[in-house]
């Protein structure tokens, strides 16, 4: 390839993608001084696309396909990839296939693959699927809450606790969710203080880990800010994710934010897929391909290839037949 720059040389590596590639932008980051901004020097990314991203699609997406998509995923180095949801099949016929996708995925040495468990019996359900790792779910809005797993959030509270309980007898780690961190569909703002105080809730039960969901993606850097200096005075920062969905174009802007408060995991989802069944007109979680850009640029290490993750976006999207809500995918794969 002679003299073609190392950014054109990438985009060429495509050609197997794309009959015709028209460059446009840099893909591959130059070297940058390591965390010029005093930003954590190491994020973990939590792939949530194959659950997330698929769980509000109107077509059954075949198994063997959430599985090819996985074992992608786990190819391109993402330390953690959400793989399903043990939940009614009559509430999300999407995931209905979750024991399959469970036992079918190939398991990487070091990788972890968490399943949602509403209840005990998702739990062990989940268990007997070979799951090692848990996610409950909870949310920062009553409305949503009965909307979403049909009772209140103090119901709620009791059912994640019994689902904790068999959880730590089997030495299984359990993660929490926190939906409307940011808005609710149905209540619209939401108190950060409210958020505060269900984070605190299900760490205190024991939750290694709380995800703040901006479930319809109404966030704005100034809400997340407020929302994260309510939830950290609370919880140690160290135990924090967030997980935004790009509705109003603010996620990217929002996990900057959060990063600069120290947090340093962040959910995503490969090409931006999916949405929320319960939050109507909601878009899909920011793109993993465009977070990993923008932590490349910011000289953040995540051991993940961004490369591998387009691929990955790639593959899925052709299938669904839709086009990726990434952004870099699009300027690196313009159609
Ligand atoms: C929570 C339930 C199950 C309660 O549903 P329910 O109807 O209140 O449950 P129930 O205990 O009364 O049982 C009714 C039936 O459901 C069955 N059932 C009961 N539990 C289970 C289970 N675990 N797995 C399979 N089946 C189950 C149970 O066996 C029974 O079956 P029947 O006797 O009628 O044949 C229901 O509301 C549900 O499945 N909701 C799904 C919610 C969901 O998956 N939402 C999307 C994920 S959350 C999200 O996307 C937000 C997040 C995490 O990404 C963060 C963010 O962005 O904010």
């Amino acid at each position: 390839m002679g003299n073609v720059p190392t950014a054109v040389k990438h985009c060429l590596s495509y050609q197997h993608l794309l009959k015709e590639q028209i460059w446009i932008g840099d893909v591959t980051i130059p070297e940058q001084d390591p965390n010029p901004t005093g930003l954590p020097q190491h994020v973990k990314i939590v792939e949530v696309g194959p659950r997330d991203g698929l769980q509000n699609e109107k077509e059954f997406v075949p198994t063997n396909v959430k599985i090819e998509l996985i074992n992608r995923l786990s190819e391109a180095g993402l330390p953690v990839i959400e793989v399903t949801s043990f939940v009614s099949s009559k509430w999300v016929p999407q995931m209905s296939d979750h024991t399959d996708v469970m036992r079918s995925i190939k398991k990487f040495a070091g990788v972890q693959y968490p399943v949602l468990t509403p209840n005990v019996q998702g739990f062990h359900s989940a268990i007997a699927a070979g799951a090692k790792e848990v996610s409950v779910f909870g949310a920062a809005s009553e409305t949503f809450s009965k909307k979403n797993i049909n009772c209140s959030i103090e119901e709620s509270m009791s059912r994640f606790e019994e689902v904790i309980k068999s959880a730590f007898a089997m030495n299984i780690p359990v993660r929490g969710y926190v939906s409307c961190a940011l808005g609710c569909p149905y209540e619209g703002n939401i108190e950060a203080s409210k958020v505060a105080e269900v984070s605190k809730r299900l760490y205190s039960m024991g939750c290694y880990e709380i995800s703040l969901g901006d479930t319809i993606g109404v966030g704005t850097p100034g809400s997340m800010k407020k929302m994260l200096e309510a939830v950290i005075k609370e919880i140690p920062v160290h135990a924090l994710a967030v997980h935004c969905h790009d509705t109003y174009g603010q996620a990217l802007a929002n996990i900057l934010t959060a990063l600069q408060m120290g947090v340093s995991v962040v959910d995503c989802a490969v090409a931006g897929l999916g949405g929320c069944p319960y939050a109507k007109g909601s878009t899909g979680n920011v793109a993993t391909e465009d977070v990993l850009y923008m932590l490349n640029g910011l000289g953040i290490h995540t051991g993940v290839n961004q490369t591998k993750v387009m691929e990955a976006g790639h593959f899925i999207c052709s299938v669904l037949n839709k086009k990726t809500n990434s952004k870099v995918a699009m300027a690196t794969f313009p159609l």
